[in-house]
């Protein structure tokens, strides 16, 4: 199986007085990695780090094999864009768009024409088929975590990293929403990164990483 993300020797600091020196790890196809620590020690710091939202002070993030610091903002935009699922705590959807339109606003970013096929395929998943032709501020919050996967889901990206995506849900819609990300990344041998507090999760997610 193919490394689709490798961490060397990462350090990262906002000024001086807060700096995190992450642990090497290596992620496969098909694996699963739940990140795991308590508030403030930078999972979501680390989570970004992955996104290359963030650049490391020192040490290598190399996803699919390539070294990302060389990289210009464009290309990291880009690469972003066709290789990465984020799954945000917070959406940032376009308001005025439909679902179907943000859905495949993800296409747009990474240059790629409409795959309506794949938001139809997708939303057919995760049961928001009927959900396609409404205005995204109409939906339930459950509704739209399920939206913010399908979209994580549009360009088949490698890695598909999720800011607690299971916070505020019940047992029921906690146990939905894993089998969704799980099920939906096995499809597409994506490696799945989940940052999260949730101890129902624990039990799920054997390959676990706990920042200190
Ligand atoms: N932009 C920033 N500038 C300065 N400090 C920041 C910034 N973003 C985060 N921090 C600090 O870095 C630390 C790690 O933040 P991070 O959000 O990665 O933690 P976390 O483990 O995800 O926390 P939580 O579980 O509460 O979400 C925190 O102390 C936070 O206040």
């Amino acid at each position: 199986m193919e490394d689709v993300l490798r961490l060397e020797n990462l350090k990262f600091s906002y000024g001086v007085h807060k700096t995190f020196t992450f642990p090497d790890l290596i992620l496969k196809q098909n694996e699963q990695l739940l990140i795991l620590g308590n508030s403030g020690i930078g999972k979501s710091t680390l989570l970004h780090l992955m996104a290359m939202l963030l650049r490391p002070e020192s040490g290598k993030i190399l996803l699919n094999g390539k070294d990302t610091a060389g990289l210009t903002q464009k290309e990291t935009g880009h690469i972003r864009a066709q290789e990465v699922g984020i799954v945000f705590q917070q959406h940032h959807f376009v308001k005025s768009l439909n679902v179907l339109e943000n859905l495949t606003l993800a296409n747009y970013f990474s240059n790629q024409s409409q795959n309506l096929k794949k938001a139809k395929d997708l939303s057919r998943s995760l049961e928001i088929d009927h959900l396609l032709k409404q205005p995204i501020y109409e939906l339930s919050g459950g509704e739209k975590q399920r939206v913010g996967i399908a979209r994580a889901l549009m360009n088949d990206p490698s890695l598909v990293l999720a800011d607690e995506p299971t916070a505020s849900l019940d047992d029921k819609n906690c146990e939905a929403v894993y089998h969704l990300l799980t099920e939906s990344c096995k499809r597409n041998k994506s490696a799945l990164v989940i940052v999260t507090h949730d101890q129902r999760l624990k039990s799920l997610i054997p390959n676990q990483l706990i920042l200190s």
